[in-house]
């Protein structure tokens, strides 16, 4: 799909009912409800959402998915054949969150990338550096190495949505000339290492907001945005599916 791609990043966050309520509010935005918009909530949430998205051209996406391929005993695990079955179209892989909180190694995001798209799902495989990498310059080396899986993933669809540690949820966005350096850089290292995706796709996340998004989405070889705080907020939201809906 040529245009830009909207995914909204609920992370734990919301309640049943705010939830329903967040979602009606995007579903009357004709901005929000467009085959370019996403939204990751929380896993429980999904199925009730998919229920009400049924229809609707605004995409499911899962913010995990297990590494583990098929049912079994696996206590408290979901797997990408159950994303997939509940209408999720995309999960996200290795946010940095996961990566920072629970220790996600590549040969365990490498499982989850095959297993998502075995089953049909587009995984956004989540890469960035921290604040420290960055000072030390080591930030693309950090980059390729967790970028190295796609050489091994067989060959499908997927997303690379590049996200700066030092800029999630603090206000701190990244300069265009970062955001341009780094995604051209990840899509010379995909033509040159990875196996082909049906296209190679870079989304930015990190502070997106209404008033930026304008411009991070012109940002060269910028094809969408991955969005925290601001949408958990319709209107913010809204507004971002706006400038994104501006520039098919
Ligand atoms: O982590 C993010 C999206 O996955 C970005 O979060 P913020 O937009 O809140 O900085």
């Amino acid at each position: 799909m040529a245009g830009k791609l909207i995914i909204g990043n609920w992370k734990m966050n919301t309640r049943a009912q705010s939830a329903q309520s967040l979602l009606d509010a995007l579903l009357e935005q004709p901005a929000c409800d467009q085959p370019w918009v996403g939204v990751a909530a929380p896993a429980v949430y999904l199925a009730a959402l998919g229920a009400r998205l049924q229809g609707r051209a605004i995409r499911l996406a899962a913010q995990d998915v297990s590494a583990f391929a098929s049912d079994g005993a696996y206590t408290g695990e979901v797997s990408a054949a159950m994303l997939q079955d509940i209408g999720c179209a995309y999960v996200l892989v290795g946010h940095s969150e996961r990566r920072q909180y629970f220790a996600e190694s590549n040969p365990q995001l490498l499982a989850k990338m095959n297993n998502a798209m075995a089953a049909g799902l587009v995984p956004v495989l989540c890469v960035g550096e921290t604040l420290e990498q960055r000072e030390q310059g080591s930030y693309l080396a950090v980059i390729h190495q967790q970028l190295s899986i796609l050489a091994d993933i067989a060959a499908g669809e997927y997303l690379i949505a590049y996200e700066p540690v030092w800029a999630i949820g603090t206000g701190k966005v990244a300069t265009l000339e970062q955001i341009a350096e780094i995604h051209s850089a990840i899509k010379t290292w995909c033509l040159q290492n990875a196996k082909p995706s049906a296209s190679i796709r870079v989304l930015y996340g990190g502070s997106v907001k209404a008033e930026n998004a304008e411009s991070i989405l012109m940002t060269d070889n910028v094809d969408g945005a991955l969005v925290g705080g601001a949408s958990l907020d319709a209107g913010s939201f809204r507004m971002i599916c706006q400038a994104a809906g501006k520039l098919i």
